[in-house]
């Protein structure tokens, strides 16, 4: 176990910038939501983080709708959809953001919400950059939705620290399929 939130996240970033970035989309593809989910709100990847410009364009090939997240400069969220990658614009922190803002609240109308993190715990604990963003914007999803984090397989563990502000997650993404948590 990790003495603290912090240590978790330094463990597991520095980890992940020693490895290559792998795509999420061949884990992602088979799978029924995400082949019937009309609006899905995910992330512009960066870094090392599993990446999701293959699965952005497939949804959208597809007819489907993609909100991804601006960063406010309290880190709080709002939301764009994603007409293509050449139509996002430079935001804080070497972020990738749409350019009209459709507000905070509009991750309610999501049928399924992928976000980034850090690692996942097997009790559905997700860890993320620690500005707390999507602890406030995962409290305007709609009741019901599924929420995933997208992570590599290593970084799926028994338990990680946890505050009560922290928004559970149902399962981890990877680039090889979906695991089950909580
Ligand atoms: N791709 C992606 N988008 C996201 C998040 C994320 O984790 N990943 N966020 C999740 O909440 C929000 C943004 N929060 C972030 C918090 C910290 C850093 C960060 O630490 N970035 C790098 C580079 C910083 C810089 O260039 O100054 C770093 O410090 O290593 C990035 C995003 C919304 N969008
Ligand atoms: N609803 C909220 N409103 C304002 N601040 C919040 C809220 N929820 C959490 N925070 C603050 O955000 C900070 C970071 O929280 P935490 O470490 O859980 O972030 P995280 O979930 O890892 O990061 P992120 O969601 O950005 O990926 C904490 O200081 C916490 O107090």
């Amino acid at each position: 176990m990790f003495a603290s939130k912090a240590v978790a996240r330094q463990h597991f970033l520095t980890a992940r910038n020693a490895r290559p970035a792998e795509d999420l989309l061949p884990g992602a593809r088979s799978l029924p939501l995400l082949q019937s989910a009309q609006r899905i709100a995910l992330y512009v990847s960066m870094g090392a983080e599993p990446q999701t410009g293959a699965l952005i364009d497939w949804l959208l090939a597809s007819g489907r709708e993609v909100l991804l997240p601006i960063l406010y400069a309290d880190n709080d969220l709002g939301w764009g959809v994603a007409p293509g990658a050449a139509d996002l614009v430079p935001g804080r922190l070497g972020l990738s953001e749409p350019r009209a803002d459709l507000g905070p609240l509009a991750i309610s109308t999501a049928q399924l919400v992928l976000c980034p993190a850090v690692a996942v715990a097997r009790d559905g604990v997700r860890l993320g950059r620690g500005g707390g963003s999507y602890d406030r914007a995962l409290t305007r999803v709609t009741p019901g939705t599924p929420i995933w984090a997208a992570v590599y397989d290593s970084e799926v563990v028994d338990a990680l620290p946890s505050d009560p502000h922290d928004h559970l997650v149902h399962a981890a993404l990877t680039p090889r399929g979906l695991v089950p948590v909580g």
